[in-house]
């Protein structure tokens, strides 16, 4: 057998946590950002292995689309024929010598450890001899000979910047719609650049800190410039919390749609885990409105009242089904938010495995469920009351086409309301919106990672006539 001279003995801990994690991945569909955690702390991984198995994990998984074009090439074999957990360990392997600054040797022999760990004596072998032809050509010379392989100007794209090709064709589509088909590359490069951490100051309950840098867009929106966030929002009780600017503008779109009236009843949909619902209570608050939020799923309802334990105003939290809201309590809110289950094909940059995991089937059992969530919710809405229609994916299917279906079904008593003048109206910065595609004078919002620097948000508001 030929592995490498001066392979050490035992495998690395922060390489066994990132590969326990990728292969219950691949194995169980299990979420990485729920395991990784978890594991790291079990094996008490000191800061700098935390880091390193959270690098390996995150770029392994990924650009796993990628890497598995170049293994295949390196082993001379299609990679189904490939042992799952040699396979992943390949994974590793390859990020290790085609992304990292970890030496060669280095990439190698931890792999063949790993190797020897889980498979065979002919695996480690085999581990050792496609690694070790990995590492004889560079990065730019595997990127050339894969891409030599591409049959279409699409799997060109989908391979390099490793995303399946039907999500490249969604996103040509929801970006040509707006003019702005030229702009593909970029969002697929911008959904490999894991984003720094984005906070928001609930407004009226938590000031800005001293280190923060301002979101464009978002007016209570940041990320530290030094400093854990962790640490801050711990000091700040939940006043401050994580949240994704565009998920910001999205909540805000709704209460700052139109002057609020003190008393007006308030239902965040689809609340969990309740990130929204924080921010929609704190303006809510601010003005004498009454929000209450509903989440289907108990747990995840459970979620939502801790994240609105530090708001003000008593939110009562219901674990409804929200298709059935508007039967059981028709005309009863003045603003309501549905931000929809959807692919999340718009947060892909923060959920590295979700790419591989999503497909196409997905958007149709999704476009039903969306559909009567938001007819629902229009039957609950009060005559001159206002709806925001949200989705965390671009995906025309699940966005506008949600929206202009419900227009046709409801007829007159529906209109779509200048959603981008709304926004335009409340951001720190003009927001780019492409062409304007205008819908009986309405319009709506489609925010993206590439432009914006959020995840790929889609805003509706409609009213009842
Ligand atoms: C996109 S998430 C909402 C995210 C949340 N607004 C936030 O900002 O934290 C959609 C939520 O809808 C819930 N959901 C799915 N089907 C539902 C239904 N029929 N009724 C109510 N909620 C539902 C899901 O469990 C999920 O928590």
């Amino acid at each position: 057998m030929n592995a490498a001279p001066h392979t050490p003995a035992t495998v690395q801990p922060a390489r066994r946590v990132a590969f326990d994690v990728v292969s219950a991945v691949s194995r169980d569909d299990a979420y990485a950002n729920l395991l990784l955690p978890t594991l790291i702390s079990r094996s008490a991984l000191n800061t700098a292995d935390a880091g390193l198995a959270t690098e390996l994990t995150y770029g392994t998984l990924r650009m796993r689309g990628y890497y598995d074009r170049v293994i295949a090439l390196a082993a001379n074999r299609p990679v189904t024929d490939i042992d799952p957990d040699i396979l992943d360990v390949l994974r590793l392997g390859a990020h290790q010598l085609l992304a990292t600054r970890v030496a060669p040797h280095a990439a190698v022999n931890e792999s063949v450890v790993l190797a020897r760990s889980v498979g065979s004596r002919s695996a480690v072998g085999f581990t050792n001899g496609v690694l070790r032809t990995l590492s004889r050509s560079t990065p730019e010379e595997w990127k050339e000979r894969v891409l030599a392989t591409t049959k279409t100007a699409d799997d060109r794209l989908a391979t390099e910047h490793a995303h399946p090709a039907w999500i490249v064709r969604a996103f040509r589509q929801a970006l040509a719609a707006e003019g702005r088909g030229d702009e593909v590359e970029a969002l697929l490069a911008a959904d490999n650049v894991a984003p720094r951490v984005n906070l928001v100051a609930l407004p009226g309950l938590a000031e800005l800190p001293d280190d923060a840098e301002r979101n464009r867009h978002s007016p209570f929106g940041f990320v530290l410039a030094s400093g854990d966030p962790d640490t801050a929002i711990r000091h700040e009780s939940g006043r401050l919390r994580v949240q994704d600017e565009g998920s910001q503008i999205a909540a805000l779109a709704l209460s700052r749609a139109r002057p609020i009236v003190a008393g007006e009843r308030w239902l965040d949909l689809c609340a969990g885990p309740g990130g929204k619902t924080a921010l929609l209570g704190a303006e809510a608050a601010l003005a004498g409105a009454i929000l209450t939020a509903n989440e289907v799923v108990p747990a995840r309802a459970e979620l939502v009242r801790r994240a609105v334990a530090p708001v003000p105003g008593n939110i009562e939290v219901t674990e409804l089904d929200g298709t059935t809201v508007g039967e059981m309590q028709p005309e009863t809110f003045d603003r309501i938010l549905v931000d929809a289950p959807c692919t999340g094909l718009g947060a892909l940059r923060r959920r590295p495995e979700a790419r591989w995991r999503k497909t196409a089937k997905d958007v149709g059992e999704l476009t039903k469920l969306q559909q009567s969530l938001l007819l629902s919710a229009f039957a609950t809405l009060k005559p001159g009351g206002v709806l925001a229609y949200v989705t965390c994916s671009p995906h025309l299917a699940e966005s506008r086409g949600i929206v202009l279906d419900s227009l046709r079904r409801l007829g007159d008593a529906a209109e779509l309301l200048d959603t981008a003048a709304v926004v335009q109206g409340f951001v720190r910065e003009p927001v780019d919106l492409g062409e304007q595609q205008t819908e009986r004078a309405g319009t709506t919002v489609q925010l993206w990672p590439h432009r914006h620097g959020t995840d790929a948000m889609f805003i509706a508001l409609i009213t009842k006539v």
